[in-house]
């Protein structure tokens, strides 16, 4: 908005709030509407970032059909948007479609190792097929596509109850809590700490980046020539433990 370009934002508002953007609501290239993309959107746009989806793994689990609604009808929703008025869509879509990799760290040529029945199934397979919609469009309906593949994103106005575990951790941590390993014993007595535990043995690795650098790689996508799947995130892996973290040449 700011470098002049006129902006809608979508939103059903199932995990995101009218405070998000409650600073540009007044701003005249800024416009919000309600609407749930599951439904057709009949609006003239030169680009369209599809951000849509719950991400964090308790918000997408709590409503699997929908997330795949979304995932899938969403995203057809807006590549027949960008099909009708001749635009560029950029598909978010997630390291998730990885799985469980057997591979580290995940070069984009990289198929992934899903469980397609397993608890995260309604994401990873949501954003695989998103991803099969995007190249089937371009293919047959010549849509221009970008696929950007994002990893674990942190950063201002997340959600306190995100349940992802940067924000996890931080809760825990202004309320001068420890961060534990997770034991039964823990968790039945207080559930309350549920979400703030270490999970499992604390070394499996996740990269982390931050919002704005995540929205630069976006907005460099969108401008590119390029229409493979890119990874967006950090090249630096951490164990959830703390203890070590590996660092990626690129
Ligand atoms: O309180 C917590 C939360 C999470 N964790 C662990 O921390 C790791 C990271 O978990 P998160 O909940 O932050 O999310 P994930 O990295 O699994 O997935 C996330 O990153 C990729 C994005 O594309 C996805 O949208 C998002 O779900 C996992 O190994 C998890 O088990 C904890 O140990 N404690």
């Amino acid at each position: 908005m700011l470098e002049g370009h006129e902006v809608i934002v979508a939103d059903n508002f199932f995990t995101g709030s009218k405070r998000n953007v409650e600073h540009w609501i007044g701003h005249e290239n800024f416009e919000l509407i309600h609407h749930d993309i599951v439904n057709p959107l009949f609006i003239e746009v030169d680009e369209i970032y599809h951000l849509a989806s719950p991400a964090s793994p308790p918000h997408y689990m709590y409503n699997p059909v929908k997330t795949i609604k979304t995932n899938t009808v969403g995203t057809i929703n807006m590549l027949g948007l960008a099909k009708r008025v001749g635009g560029r869509v950029l598909i978010a879509s997630t390291s998730e479609v990885y799985g469980d990799p057997e591979v580290h760290p995940q070069p984009e040529t990289y198929w992934g190792h899903v469980n397609p029945i397993g608890p995260r199934a309604c994401y990873d397979e949501g954003k695989r097929v998103a991803e099969t919609l995007s190249y089937a469009y371009a293919k047959q309906e010549r849509v221009s596509v970008r696929v950007a593949r994002i990893f674990n994103t942190y950063g201002p106005r997340m959600h306190m109850n995100d349940g992802r575990v940067v924000s996890n951790f931080i809760l825990q941590a202004l309320r001068n809590e420890t961060i534990t390993l997770q034991k039964s014993t823990i968790v039945r007595r207080n559930p309350r700490f549920i979400n703030n535990v270490v999970y499992g043995h604390g070394k499996q690795t996740r990269s982390f980046q931050y919002v704005s650098d995540l929205v630069d790689g976006l907005i460099l996508l969108m401008a590119s020539n390029y229409s493979q799947p890119v990874n967006i995130g950090n090249p630096i892996e951490h164990t959830i433990d703390g203890k070590s973290a590996i660092i990626f040449s690129d």
